[in-house]
């Protein structure tokens, strides 16, 4: 077996990264750059952008305003996007699907439709540049904005991703889930996905009951679907009353994307032994690890995989067989999925470490998510 610790083992581990905010992914290399550049980051300070220390959601909603006062022009948001696209892949992450709000500035000239445009501009360049990473883009509604707003991000996000051939993917739906319903956004979720846009809608990051089911209940079965940070879906003992939750879940694999640096420095999961994803992982249910936001949150990809590794004390092989899991969960196609499996067999090759024994039947590569 090569000579490598765990730590160094999860940043070679080739991973897949499905739920990262451009707008909080920077790194503060790129911020600093950004400041030795432009001067000063339009009144705000670098200490203000990150959480050092475990503080209440709301924290943090606080900081992602201010990062919109940084990144207000189609130059720095070209920058951040091709910085950040090249730190998943300098920390081994081969297949990125990151999301954003379009955002709409007067001031800086800067439209939905820039926005989008400077996006992928930023990452067919690094496909050109010859950065190992396959990217795919998602359109972010915040649920702060309305519905009427959710319903011009669906039309961008289909119009964006029948012009690039599928680089834009699908949807993401989230911000601060203690303003609106998410359930009044049904009709907009079952639109898009008529359309062929997958969908990644934040849930249950609170407990939120009422709207869970109800999103839940109308988009099983018409949505390709997953779930982020989905904290509060599970049954246990303070959380009576979720069963048809769960059910639903369980019933559709529905896969959840499982923020543990995130979900603890914004205090709604205690600490990474009381984090959701062992529950789901131990049930054999897809359950991937991501950033979030590898900016605010101090985290890299490799960092969430050794947190959950020395938690649990997992192995290279655990390791392994994680990565592998988190592929079916994609938006991508079944090649996309082997090529993916391709690579981590060959990793597993070098660093001499058994590769899984899977079933790579047709039943077995399909998406796990509900269609
Ligand atoms: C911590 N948990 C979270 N819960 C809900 N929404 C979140 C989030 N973290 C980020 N966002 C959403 O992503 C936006 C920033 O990236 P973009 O400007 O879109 O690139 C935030 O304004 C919020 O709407
Ligand atoms: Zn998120």
């Amino acid at each position: 077996m090569a000579n490598t610790s765990i730590e160094e083992f999860c940043r070679k581990l080739p991973k897949v990264e499905l739920h990262a905010h451009l707008n909080t992914s920077f790194s503060m290399t790129f911020l600093n750059e950004l400041l030795r550049k432009s001067g000063n980051l339009n009144g705000v300070s670098l200490e203000d952008l990150h959480l050092a220390e475990a503080k209440p959601l709301a924290e943090g909603f606080a900081i992602f305003s201010k990062l919109h006062q940084v990144f207000r022009t189609e130059e720095t948001i070209y920058q951040l996007t091709h910085s950040v696209i090249r730190e998943f892949a300098e920390d081994n992450v081969k297949y990125l699907e990151l999301r954003s709000t379009p955002k709409h500035i007067p001031e800086t000239g800067l439209t939905r439709d820039i926005y989008m445009q400077t996006m992928v501009r930023a990452v067919q360049d690094c496909q050109k540049e010859g950065v190992d990473i396959t990217v795919r883009l998602l359109v972010s509604i915040d649920r702060r904005q309305g519905v009427e707003v959710a319903k011009i991000a669906v039309d961008l996000a289909e119009r964006w991703m029948k012009s690039t051939q599928g680089l834009v993917i699908g949807m993401d739906f989230s911000g601060d889930p203690k303003v609106g319903d998410a359930s009044d956004y049904i009709p907009v979720f079952l639109d898009a996905a008529r359309r062929g846009l997958k969908l990644s809608l934040h849930l249950a990051e609170i407990p939120l009951y009422k709207e869970t089911k109800k999103v839940l209940q109308a988009c099983c079965g018409h949505c390709v679907l997953r779930i982020g940070h989905g904290t509060f879906l599970h049954r246990y003992e303070s959380n009576q009353g979720h069963e048809e939750i769960e059910d639903l879940v369980v019933q559709w694999k529905i896969p959840i994307e499982a923020c543990v640096t995130s979900n603890i420095l914004s205090k709604t999961v205690n600490g990474p032994g009381s984090h959701h994803f062992w529950y789901w992982h131990r049930k054999q249910h897809p359950v991937i690890l991501c950033t979030d936001g590898k900016g605010v949150f101090g985290c890299l990809l490799s960092d969430e995989y050794y947190r959950v590794a020395k938690e649990f004390s997992l192995g290279r092989e655990d390791l392994v067989s994680m990565a592998l899991s988190t592929f079916d969960s994609i938006f991508e196609s079944d090649d996309l999925k082997q090529r993916l499996r391709d690579i981590l067999r060959s990793f597993c090759e070098k660093e001499q470490v058994a590769f899984p024994n899977i079933n790579t039947s047709k039943e077995k590569m399909s998406t796990y998510c509900c269609v």
